[in-house]
């Protein structure tokens, strides 16, 4: 795996909008950084993959802003989530889908978890299907994270991981679930709306249940396999070997790491 270390006084090409370098970055900040170095992968003609989430957001935004300018040309978005497809819609990007391009050049995504062998968790954004759909078919996927999303195992952050499963008899697959994971103590919880308690419901009309860890789960090949096997679940948030480039914007720097 290879590193590369640069400043955030060497911001990505033509970023006028970057804050100075002096000024603290906010996580937001840091996540634009991150978004802005990953569309430096984008090329005229190519046909990209459209991550979901505030991280993804910023790269969208970029996207469109180098097409208005002139500085990209002839780009195909696939959007991964009606969120994105929506605000790239409103940005102008053309889009397409899966169906008419089956391969695509390049993804660029967030992810709430990254390991140090790059695999992810996504899906705290509820998009984990699409995503893992567009993304498992493109040449390159960079991910786009802030340090605060390196974990030293998947799950480690001790917050979700989330499961997309189908509304029938949740609560069966819910119990499932945590039975594969009791040696790591596991929970399993429904996701919903604080306010109503009604379950978020995803792009494709399922449930997500979010797994919770006390203990690193081990084998996550083995653990994916065990989740991928039980009837009801549909797909999980694990991005196992997926990843071809991390960048990282810490308060230090931008950390570009490939596989
Ligand atoms: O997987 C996702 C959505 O399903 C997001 O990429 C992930 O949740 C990261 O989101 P953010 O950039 O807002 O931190």
């Amino acid at each position: 795996m290879r590193t590369m270390a640069i400043s955030p006084q060497s911001p990505p090409s033509s970023s006028s909008a970057l804050p100075p370098p002096s000024v603290a970055l906010t996580q937001d900040e840091l996540k634009r950084i991150a978004a802005y170095k990953a569309v430096e992968y984008v090329r005229s003609g190519m046909v990209l993959g459209l991550g979901t989430g505030s991280t993804a957001r910023h790269a969208v935004d970029r996207i469109a802003e180098l097409l208005r300018r002139g500085e990209l040309s002839g780009i195909v978005g696939v959007p991964t989530s009606t969120q994105t497809h929506q605000q790239a819609l409103a940005l102008g990007i053309p889009l397409s889908d899966l169906d008419a391009h089956p391969s695509l050049d390049l993804a660029i995504d967030g992810a709430d978890e990254v390991d140090s062998h790059l695999n992810l968790v996504k899906g705290r954004g509820g998009s984990l299907l699409r995503e893992k759909m567009v993304e498992g078919v493109c040449k390159k996927f960079v991910v786009i994270v802030d340090e605060s999303k390196l974990v030293p195992y998947l799950g480690g952050s001790g917050l979700a991981m989330p499961v997309e499963v189908v509304p029938f008899c949740w609560k069966f697959t819910a119990g499932r679930l945590r039975q594969l994971f009791e040696d790591a103590g596991c929970t399993a919880k429904l996701r919903t709306f604080p306010e109503t308690e009604k379950p978020f419901v995803t792009d494709n009309g399922n449930y997500i249940v979010d797994l919770y860890f006390k203990k690193d789960i081990g084998d996550l090949k083995v653990a994916s396999d065990a989740i991928l096997r039980l009837a009801g679940v549909v797909e999980h948030g694990m991005f196992l070997d997926m990843a071809t480039t991390v960048i990282v914007a810490g308060k230090l720097g931008v950390e570009v790491l490939d596989k």
